[in-house]
């Protein structure tokens, strides 16, 4: 079976003045239908770049990354759009809304990039809790409310990828509990979810732990 998010082999170095920095050495990962992983380990040890290859956000310089097994790496950046916008959800710490759509209008818009049918946006809202705050700014909301409602952007089009970025770092820790049912309950059921983390609650949540030291998988 295809797996729904495929990184083999990759890696990244980034220059700084005369010298290469390798953020990320020899990383591969394969998601299996349904996984939830956590990407634990120090700072700098290059969990945002791995993130960013995974997202297609940024191409490795060795290794490839495939999703739903076409290969998102090294595509232009209209094919690594439309790669993203079919397969993949993006959550990030606070709140990755457009501050001058309401909470539906972000979710609607988010659903409609990646041409799903406008029911499950709803839906989302609805089971998230945010049917109080549909129509407000995302400025007027609290930080659980705004992780929810970006758990709702990410998820709103049915992403078979779902790529998290610290999503309970600011949040208090009744609502990271509260999130993280919610992500257990609405992650891609046959697809891939990898978590980026700091905190063991959610590394605990996860089917897998894989842990970066100093850009390899220790
Ligand atoms: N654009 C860049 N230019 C130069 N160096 C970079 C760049 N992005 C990352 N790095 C370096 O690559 C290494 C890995 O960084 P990365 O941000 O992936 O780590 P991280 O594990 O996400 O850290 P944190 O937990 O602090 O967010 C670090 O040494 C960092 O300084």
């Amino acid at each position: 079976m295809t797996p729904p998010l495929d990184a083999h082999g990759l890696h990244r170095f980034f220059r700084r003045g005369d010298t290469e920095v390798p953020a990320l050495l020899d990383v591969t990962l394969t998601c299996h239908p349904g996984e939830m992983v956590a990407v634990t380990g120090p700072s700098g040890s290059g969990k945002s770049t791995l993130l960013n290859l995974l997202a297609g956000l940024d191409d490795p310089d060795g290794g490839v990354v495939r999703v739903a097994g076409e290969r998102l790496s090294h595509r232009t950046p209209a094919a690594a759009a439309r790669l993203r916008a079919r397969h993949i959800g993006v959550l990030t710490q606070g709140s990755a809304l457009f501050a001058h759509l309401t909470v539906r209008e972000n979710v609607r818009f988010a659903e409609s990039l990646s041409r799903a049918s406008g029911v499950r946006g709803d839906e989302l809202i609805e089971a998230l809790g945010l049917s109080a705050v549909r129509g407000s700014a995302p400025r007027t909301l609290s930080g659980g409310e705004t992780a929810r409602a970006g758990l709702a952007v990410a998820l709103a089009g049915s992403p078979s990828v779902l790529l998290a970025d610290e999503p309970t770092a600011e949040v208090s820790t009744d609502e990271e509990h509260t999130v993280l049912d919610l992500l257990d309950r609405w992650r891609p059921p046959a697809g891939a979810t990898v978590i980026v983390t700091h905190s063991a609650v959610v590394a605990d949540r996860a089917d897998r732990v894989v842990h970066l030291v100093d850009g390899r998988i220790a």
